[in-house]
């Protein structure tokens, strides 16, 4: 990487307010050379709307410094149908796709430091005849990896999620040792070698309430979660619970945690958003690329009205600015 990194940004589904959202970023300036992955057209015509002046480049092999002047590094990718604000079109589908699959082969090849994701609708490229359920599942199968972990950031505190998009009813089944001892294995390794926490202290949920209440409310607890954390206690990881849910996230706790292992998407994210929605950050552990992403989803009811807030796409472009330059400076011999 040279000193400047270059990160790709998708700007996700073209109905919601991630192309507003991209438009915005022209007039921010951020220590990075950004390219943005949109349909240049489409891009040119939100920025009318949101009434700014936006000018755009064309991508060649490494942007120049994102200085926040009004002008945006674009990769073009076409987009097949007409693109309306807040309307969804299954037709847009695959160019929704398409933007991701360049960005992350960009990023396997080195052409890219990092990728950042504006938000996709799930429910449309599930219309469009694509099982799809989220990126951090996509981009675990595109690159082969076999298990990857989804943390969120925020409001002081970093939330990892031992399962993520599943129906309630198939989160006990989902949770086995196997798979609670691979989670916690990759945000051990991801906080040491992503966000330089030399022993990370990690608190981790019970399923049920109160922890399963010594088996008469759950025995989950008992059967998979403890025997996985002693094990791993064993190892030398630094963990503590399973602990109730409800108190897990308490000020104690903020201030001793390096991060909270939650059990299913709700019990992490509702506090993790209620305190930071807006300036969090998603950022996929265990893959072999760096992907971050916004902590907001498509937004379709503000799509090109300019309510769109900036806040979260510049957190987690900083948060993969700066796993980019710990990656170099980890792969760089120290006595060189
Ligand atoms: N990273 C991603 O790709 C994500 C995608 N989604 C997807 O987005 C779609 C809509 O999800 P919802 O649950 O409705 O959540 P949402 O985040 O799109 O909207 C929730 C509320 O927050 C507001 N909001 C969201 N982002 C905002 C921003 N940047 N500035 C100002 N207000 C903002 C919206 O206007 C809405 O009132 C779903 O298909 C979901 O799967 C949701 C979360 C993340
Ligand atoms: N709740 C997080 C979310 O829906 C985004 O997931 P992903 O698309 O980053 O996998």
């Amino acid at each position: 990487m040279s000193s400047l990194p270059c990160i790709a940004i998708t700007s996700g589904e073209p109905a919601g307010i991630g192309l507003d959202v991209c438009v915005k970023l022209a007039f921010q300036a951020l220590p990075a050379g950004l390219v943005v992955l949109a349909d240049i057209a489409a891009l040119h015509t939100r920025a009318a709307q949101l009434g700014l002046s936006l000018k755009t480049y064309a991508f060649a092999e490494r942007p120049q410094a994102h200085t926040g002047d009004g002008r945006l590094c674009v990769l073009d990718v076409h987009v097949p149908a007409p693109v309306v604000a807040g309307t969804l079109n299954a037709k847009n589908s695959a160019y929704v796709l398409n933007m991701l699959d360049i960005a992350r082969e960009g990023c396997q090849t080195g052409r890219f430091d990092a990728m950042v994701t504006a938000p996709v609708h799930k429910g449309i490229i599930n219309d469009a005849g694509i099982a799809f359920t989220g990126h951090t599942e996509y981009l675990a199968e595109t690159t082969h990896t076999p298990q990857v972990v989804m943390m969120l950031t925020g409001g002081g505190m970093r939330v990892a999620l031992a399962t993520t998009h599943i129906p309630l009813t198939q989160v006990s089944s989902a949770i086995t040792q196997a798979s609670l001892t691979s989670t916690l294995h990759i945000l051990h390794h991801d906080l040491i070698h992503k966000f330089g926490i030399e022993k990370p202290r990690i608190y981790v949920a019970g399923l049920n309430p109160h922890a399963g209440e010594n088996g008469y409310l759950g025995d989950e607890e008992i059967k998979t979660i403890n025997p996985v954390l002693n094990a791993l206690r064993s190892e030398g990881m630094d963990l503590v619970g399973a602990l109730p849910a409800d108190t897990l996230f308490s000020q104690k706790n903020l201030a001793q945690a390096d991060a909270f292992l939650a059990m299913y998407h709700d019990q992490g994210l509702t506090v993790l958003k209620h305190a930071s929605f807006g300036e969090g950050v998603n950022v996929t552990l265990g893959l072999p690329i760096t992907r971050t992403s916004v902590d907001h989803g498509t937004a379709l009811d503000i799509a090109g009205s300019g309510n769109a807030d900036i806040g979260s796409l510049l957190s987690a472009i900083h948060l993969a600015i700066e796993i980019a330059h710990k990656q170099t400076n980890s792969q760089t011999p120290k006595h060189a």
